[in-house]
């Protein structure tokens, strides 16, 4: 497998380098034209786990090289066998022999004696390097210090298991379309597909392993999407009703929009402003034999408004993703604590705009995939207190309707079965 280690270290230094990792995974791949599936898949799991643990990794790699590794690459290759040999049941000395064969092919001539002494060496020297460094939090938990005393601070009771979660696999959840089919009907299809899964309530379903999309039973015919159980929960709390008139701003890839035109016949606006990421909606409209208008513009200013104000709106923002990092683990080392304070501008500036569509009655459903509240409730503290027309309405998670098994108000912590979002529900008078 050296060569999916090789294709891992190029997508590791990037996103060190501060490249998203769904940017750099692509781009490493293309690098060895040669790799076969398998090892492509092995590939993106190696750089998931080495980005999971990277704290760790990095901290052995610092005590078994006095001097920096003046590669990049050289150095990320190192980062994805410690993180093999420190999280897998792999043999010891094959993923040594592997990386040592990788390093040959990164065209430094010291590489392969480097990679091989310092690997050598953390076997030798494993457990007493362990005594010393795993004392350090950043290191015990895989995550910058300041996230760690951001949650630490918030969430008092939760911050650890917050933390824990983020560093597990994350579940794969379905969105049952039940303009096609019923969830009974679905769950009988996956049990003759032999995929294990489990209703969780609503439209949700949950798979026990993940597997690729085109392998779900009728996928291409649009019975089911992937979505996460806390991200099913937009439709429900928007309270539509048929003939209403919607905005899903910030829309892309569209698995909101999409869930919204499955649940209710509304006309639906679907606006964002990355045309690229825009490509996917018109894709997933079209597999699930939905319609909507698909604009593109953006939602801090009114260019794309033709006057007639929504009904409902729903404002899914961008933000630090800090909800959803087992499913995007380079977000923890790519974010500063200075990120926050940008998103909240935008995330203020978006809101406001937002609320000059929006009809008296009308309702504005604000939603993040972050646990920091200078994005959430902050942010809302921060938007009452500048509009009078503006009420917060309580946000009643009620398992009938789909399963969420730990919030702080509007505040979805992840667990296990969901991740970890935000939701804050406006009304104007
Ligand atoms: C959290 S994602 C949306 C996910 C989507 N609602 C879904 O459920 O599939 C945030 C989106 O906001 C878009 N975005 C960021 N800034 C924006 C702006 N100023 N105006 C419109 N869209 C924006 C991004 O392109 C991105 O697609």
């Amino acid at each position: 497998m050296q060569v999916a280690q090789l294709i891992a270290a190029y997508a590791v230094a990037e996103v060190l380098a501060g490249h998203n990792l769904t940017v750099s995974m692509p781009k490493a791949l293309r690098k060895v034209k040669s790799a076969t599936p398998q090892q492509q898949a092995a590939a993106q799991d190696y750089s998931y786990l080495t980005l999971r643990f990277y704290a760790e990794s990095a901290a052995y790699l610092q005590a078994l090289t006095p001097k920096p590794v003046t590669d990049d690459r050289v150095s990320a290759l190192l980062l994805v066998a410690l993180s093999q040999l420190l999280h897998q049941d792999d043999d010891d000395f094959t993923v040594v022999n592997q990386a040592v064969e990788a390093a040959g092919k990164t065209g430094q001539r010291w590489a392969k004696s480097l990679v091989n002494a310092v690997l050598r060496n953390f076997l030798r020297q494993r457990a007493q390097l362990q005594t010393t460094i795993a004392q350090r939090e950043e290191v015990q938990f895989n995550y910058p210090q300041w996230w760690i005393n951001t949650l630490k601070q918030q969430y008092p009771q939760d911050w650890q298991a917050i933390l824990e979660v983020g560093n597990s696999h994350p579940p794969m959840t379905l969105r049952v379309n039940l303009r096609k089919t019923d969830v009974a009907s679905y769950l009988k299809l996956l049990a003759d597909a032999e995929m294990s899964a489990s209703h969780l309530g609503g439209t949700a379903i949950q798979l026990h392993s993940p597997v690729p999309v085109h392998q779900l039973p009728n996928f291409e015919a649009g019975w089911v999407s992937v979505q996460d159980t806390a991200a099913q929960w937009a439709a429900p709390l928007l309270d539509l009703q048929a003939g209403m008139r919607v905005l899903d701003a910030c829309s892309a890839p569209g698995g909101k929009s999409c869930h919204i035109l499955e649940a209710c016949e509304v006309e639906l606006w679907s606006l964002d402003m990355a045309v690229e990421r825009q490509r996917r909606v018109h894709e997933n409209l079209q597999r699930l034999g939905l319609q909507a208008h698909v604009v593109t513009g953006d939602a801090a200013n009114t260019d794309w408004f033709d006057g007639q104000l929504f009904d409902r709106i729903l404002a899914d923002v961008p933000c630090s993703a800090s909800g959803i990092v087992r499913r995007h683990v380079d977000m923890k080392w790519l974010r500063r604590p200075q990120d926050l304070a940008t998103f909240a501008h935008l995330q203020q500036e978006i809101l406001s705009n937002l609320w000059q569509t929006l009809a008296k009655g009308g309702k504005l459903l604000y939603v993040t995939c972050s646990i920091f509240p200078q994005e959430n409730d902050m942010q809302i503290q921060q938007f009452l207190s500048a509009h009078a027309d503006a009420t917060r309405l309580p946000i009643a998670f009620d398992p009938a309707i789909l399963p969420c098994q730990h919030h702080i108000g509007g505040q979805m912590l992840p667990t296990a079965v969901h991740d970890g979002l935000f939701y804050a529900l406006l009304q104007k008078h």
